[in-house]
Formats: C-alpha cells, structure tokens, sequence
C-alpha cells in the first residue's frame, strides 16, 4: 500500500472542505446573528469593527486625586479638595489649584490631567500634601487606549472565546454574526463492540471510541448526531452512510478502513461514493481513509473513516477531523501551533512512517515520554498532555529538540 504524507493529504483535505463549502446552498450559508450569550465557540461571519472608543472617556486608573501635575509643589503647602467623583458620576471642570477627590473608573474633570495614588497623598488639614511632582499623565486611562473607534476588533474566521465576547461586549454589542455549526455523524463499526454497563461476553470489548468521538466534537461546538454502533456488513454500513448524508456535512467512523475481511467501510464509503485518499504516513493512525457519500440530489456529504485503534481514532482527529472540521465552520487559519521543546528522553529508534509520539511536559521545561506507545494503549492519552510530531526515521536523544504540540491546541 503506498502511504501519502500527512501534510499532502492536509491539502486533499482542506481542499476537500473548500470544495464542500462551495456546494451548500447560498440560503443555507447565511450567518445568524447571535446574542452574546449564545455566542461562545461559535465563528465570526464578518469582521467587527468598533462604533466607539474604549475608554470612551479619559478615567482614573487608580483610587486617589485628580489634578493638573503642574499644581503640584513638592513639600508645598498642599491643594484643596473642591470636588469628589466616584465611578458612574459626571465631574465638574477642575478648579484651577485644587485637586479632586476621585475613585478608579471614574471620568477624570476637565483640566486634570494627572492621577496620583492616595497612597501617595498626605492629607493635611483636608488638604492634599505632596512629597514629590507626580508624572503628568500617570494613572490616567486615555480615550480609546483600549480600543479606537473604527478598529477592527475581532475578525471573520476568529473562534469566540470568553475574551472575544468580553471584547464585543466592552463596545457595546450585544450580538455578532456567526457561521452555521458544522452538522457531523458519527458511528463506529466493528461487531466486537458493546456499551459500558453492558456484560462483557467472551470476544467483546468495550466501546471507547464513541466517548471520545461524542466529546471531541462536543469541545468543537458541532452539531452531533450519534448514530451508535453500525454492525460489520456491507449493506448496513451502506445504508447508515446514506441516511447521515442527506442531512450532515461531515460523517466520521472509526474503525474499519484497514484491509481485513471484516473492514466494511472502505468499500461501503465506495458502493455510496468515493474515496478520494486512503492511508498516510503516519504513525499511530495510518489507515485514514477521506472521500465523500452521495446524497439524492447529486450533492455530496464529506467523510472520514479513522482507524479502530483508539490511539489512532484520537490522534487522525486532532490531525486530520479537526482541521476540516474549523474549516467547515468558517475559519481560515487551521494549523496547530508547534512548539520546540527539549526531550528528555530518548527513542532510539525511528519509524518509516512519521510519528506521533504520546509526551508530557515536565517540571524542568523538558518533555516526558510515556513509556508504551502502541496504539491501542488508551492510557498513554490521559497521561500525556500532548503529542511529539517526529520526522520518519528520526531517532531522538535526551537534549534533543524536538516539536512538541499540545492537546489544549489539538483537541478543542
Ligand atoms: N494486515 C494488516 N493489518 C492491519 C494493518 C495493516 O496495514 N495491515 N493496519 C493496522 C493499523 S496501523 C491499524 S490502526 C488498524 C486499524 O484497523 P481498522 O480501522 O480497520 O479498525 P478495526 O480493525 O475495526 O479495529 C482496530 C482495533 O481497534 C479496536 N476498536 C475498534 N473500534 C473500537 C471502539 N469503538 N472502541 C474501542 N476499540 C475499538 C478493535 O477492537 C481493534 O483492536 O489495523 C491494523 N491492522
Ligand atoms: O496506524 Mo495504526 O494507527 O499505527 O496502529
């Protein structure tokens, strides 16, 4: 089998979603505009620029006194306090020589242009008293020092955090415009499989991948349809492919693409489609299989088949689902950030495929490997808090830098 390399089979990939998104009906395509409230994990349909300045108003960034810097005498016989202003409260313009009592947040007078800290402040006979010329400007928050009015603020494609929220909100907006959520199906094959709090009857296993299929694309904020257990046959997998076309984007299986009697999907995904890549050089996670079902209107629904091994399933998500799946949502830039990191630990030897290997960051700045990276090894994905992305054949010596992604940029 002659195996593509994963970042030729990220373009077939995201070229695939491009392609897709191209497909789907205008109507269909139309950002909604949701309240912040509903906004969190949701893509931004257009770029959002500011209808204000943030502060809009110059403002004290301390409790303390409000003046003019050049009123100010080190030593001297100290300023009165003419007037007192708290956050929310309109101030008068500062009477010349005279200082304002005043609270962080609240709108400077007109003719201050300096704070200073009440730390700073002796108060003499209800006179401010001053033991050095503060800075002109300290602890004053200028006009639009935030944000100017007319800046973009946030940008078509950005995913919606509490910050960008937060950000939307300081300037007032109370709605964004957002993407429609990517419709996903899922199902796993393989006969062998029954739920938790099941019995285990001889020649059974437990259905891991379902839970972490379920809760990988609950943290990408799709809209998902479980479509359960599928049994090993031709004819259902068929049928279950057609079904979860006609009203989902992407379809996603694990299990069964590899080359057994029993791997259906491969051959089902081409009896309702085709397959358009099938095994990369990768490791764990080689059997990927991408290609696309026909729906009855001559339209198509994407599909990814993932490797059984659960290992596998989690590692071609982050790789290979994810990055279409944030494409299909609306965003442009998909990638996974890499970081240089010294190993701490050696792999004497490199594999033909390129390799993922299942690593956790230390206390000395240095990454741990877990010590059995089979691909049916569950727990080395709760141990490790990310994945080391080694070149084929590459072997690695403690010291070494190797490129270290972590699951917080991978999995969600
Ligand atoms: N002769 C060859 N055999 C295999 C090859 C190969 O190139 N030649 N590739 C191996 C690799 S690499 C992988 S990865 C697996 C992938 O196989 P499938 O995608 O067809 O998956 P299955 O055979 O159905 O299952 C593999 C493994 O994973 C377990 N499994 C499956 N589904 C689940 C689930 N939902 N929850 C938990 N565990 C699951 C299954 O019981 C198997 O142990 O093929 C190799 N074989
Ligand atoms: O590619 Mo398989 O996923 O190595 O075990």
């Amino acid at each position: 089998m002659s195996l593509m390399s994963l970042d030729d089979a990220l373009v077939r990939l995201l070229a695939g979603a491009d392609a897709y998104l191209q497909t789907v009906p205008h109507a269909a395509r139309v950002p909604a505009s949701v309240p912040l409230s509903d906004a969190l994990g949701r893509v931004l349909a257009t770029d959002i620029a500011s209808s204000m300045s943030v502060p809009s108003v110059e403002n004290s960034a301390m409790d303390g006194y409000a003046l003019r810097a050049a009123d100010v005498v080190a030593g001297g016989p100290g300023l009165a306090i003419s007037q007192r202003v708290a956050a929310g409260q309109v101030p008068t313009p500062l009477t010349p020589g005279t200082v304002a009592r005043i609270f962080t947040g609240a709108q400077l007078p007109e003719g201050a242009d300096t704070v200073v800290m009440q730390e700073d402040v002796r108060l003499v006979d209800g006179l401010a008293c001053f033991d050095a010329v503060p800075q002109a400007g300290a602890h004053v928050r200028g006009i639009g020092c935030d944000i100017m009015e007319g800046s973009v603020i946030l940008k078509a494609g950005d995913r919606l955090g509490p910050a960008h929220i937060a950000l939307a909100a300081s300037t007032g907006l109370d709605r964004l415009p957002v993407w429609p959520r990517v419709r996903v199906a899922t199902f796993s094959t393989g006969d062998e499989l029954v739920m938790p709090g099941e019995p285990l009857v001889p020649g059974k296993i437990y259905n891991s991948n379902r839970f972490l299929l379920r809760g990988l694309l609950a943290g990408l904020d799709v809209l998902h349809t479980d479509l359960g257990i599928v049994e090993d046959s031709l004819d259902a997998t068929r049928e279950v492919l057609r079904r979860a076309a006609a009203d989902h984007d992407l379809i996603v299986t694990t299990g069964g693409v590899s080359v057994g009697e029993e791997d259906h999907v491969r051959p089902a995904v081409e009896a309702e489609g085709r397959i358009d890549l099938w095994a990369l050089a990768i490791k764990p996670g080689k059997p990927l299989a991408f290609g696309a079902i026909r729906r009855e209107d001559g339209a198509e629904a994407l599909f990814i088949g993932l490797p059984g091994n659960p290992v596998s399933s989690l590692i071609t998500f982050a790789l290979c689902v994810r990055p279409v799946l944030l494409r299909l949502a609306g965003m442009a830039d998909v990638a996974p950030v890499r970081i240089a990191s010294r190993a701490d630990f050696s792999w004497p030897r490199g594999d033909r495929r390129r390799e993922f290997l299942r690593a956790r960051r230390n206390a000395q700045g240095g990454l741990d490997l877990f010590s059995n990276q089979l691909s049916a090894v569950l727990t080395s994905t709760v141990w490790a808090d990310g994945i080391v992305d080694n070149p084929s054949g590459q072997t690695i010596a403690p010291g070494d830098t190797v490129q270290f992604i972590a699951f917080s940029d991978l999995l969600s």
